[in-house]
């Protein structure tokens, strides 16, 4: 007899978009999420799967929308976006037939994404308005939305604008993103009180001024080849600051994602690739 013979099997979808990686699990019908405890042994590169999200597909909650999806960092916490995973969502439920050939919307835990499909298997995801808001972040100890943050950690000034895409984000324009302490600044940024739902930190070098090249110290996972809301927050920060132009390529080291956002309240768009890896069952 199998040794699985008696236990559920859940299966699953390893998925990526620029190298961001996913266990994809479908929870359509009412199924339990998995808790904190199996988010971190999914995530496991050793004992589990691997990837730096779990994305959970699950019944839709808005009437126009043809699925939802929650989000759960490797550590075992919940996040409310992820834009590269909005996109792998997207691609999966083109493929398992639960979304059309046209565009469809798909709820994520802040709120409904319009998808569109385009070639090749990338896809373009609105991603709302940009939210600078101190309050909407949250980052506490600052009364109104400025350009840039200036905190003192232990004798170490850190300057770096910050955005809400849904999740909290820092961003800190450096000149060699290559060479950037990225670790030992995002951990300081998020262990600080400033952020109290802690911060996704954003290492940004602009190239030109329709080019970035970015880095993520992502909140509960660590250094990750990609985040698309990183790449939405690095885009519209230094657009409101006038450093770069509307329509912009964001090079991580995964891959590159164009974030368009027309003007400062309009809503801001994301496009990037997908990719099926390889299909499993988890018991
Ligand atoms: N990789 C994601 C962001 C995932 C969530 C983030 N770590 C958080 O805790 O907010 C992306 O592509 O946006």
């Amino acid at each position: 007899m199998s040794p699985h013979a008696e236990r559920p099997m859940q299966r699953f979808s390893k998925m990526h978009g620029a190298g961001n990686d996913f266990v994809v699990l479908d929870l359509r019908g009412g199924l339990a999420p998995p808790d904190a405890r199996a988010c971190r042994l999914l995530a496991d590169r050793h004992f589990g799967v691997g990837c730096d999200q779990i994305l959970t597909v699950e019944d839709a909650r808005e009437p126009g929308s043809v699925a939802s999806y929650r989000i759960w960092n490797a550590d075992g916490s919940p996040s409310q976006q992820c834009g590269n995973g909005a996109r792998c969502i997207a691609a999966w439920l083109v493929r398992d037939g639960v979304a059309g050939p046209g565009d469809f919307a798909v709820d994520s835990p802040v709120g409904a994404h319009a998808v569109e499909r385009l070639d090749g298997g990338y896809y373009r995801i609105g991603m709302g308005e940009p939210r600078f808001d101190p309050d909407a972040i949250p980052l506490h100890g600052f009364p109104g939305a400025r350009d840039q943050y200036v905190i003192d950690i232990h004798d170490t000034v850190i300057s770096f604008g910050a955005v809400s895409m849904g999740n909290p984000h820092a961003v800190i324009e450096v000149d060699d993103v290559a060479a950037a302490p990225v670790e030992t600044i995002a951990s300081l940024l998020q262990s600080h009180e400033a952020f109290p739902e802690s911060v996704n930190v954003g290492f940004a070098q602009v190239d030109a001024r329709d080019r970035i090249r970015l880095r993520v110290y992502e909140r509960g996972v660590g250094e990750t080849l990609a985040c698309g809301s990183g790449a939405c927050a690095a885009a519209a920060v230094l657009m409101r600051r006038g450093r770069i132009d509307r329509d912009v390529a964001v090079v991580l080291p995964g891959g590159e994602l164009r974030i368009v956002w027309p003007s400062d309240d309009a809503p801001l768009s994301m496009s990037g690739p997908t990719a099926f890896v390889y299909e499993g069952e988890w018991a």
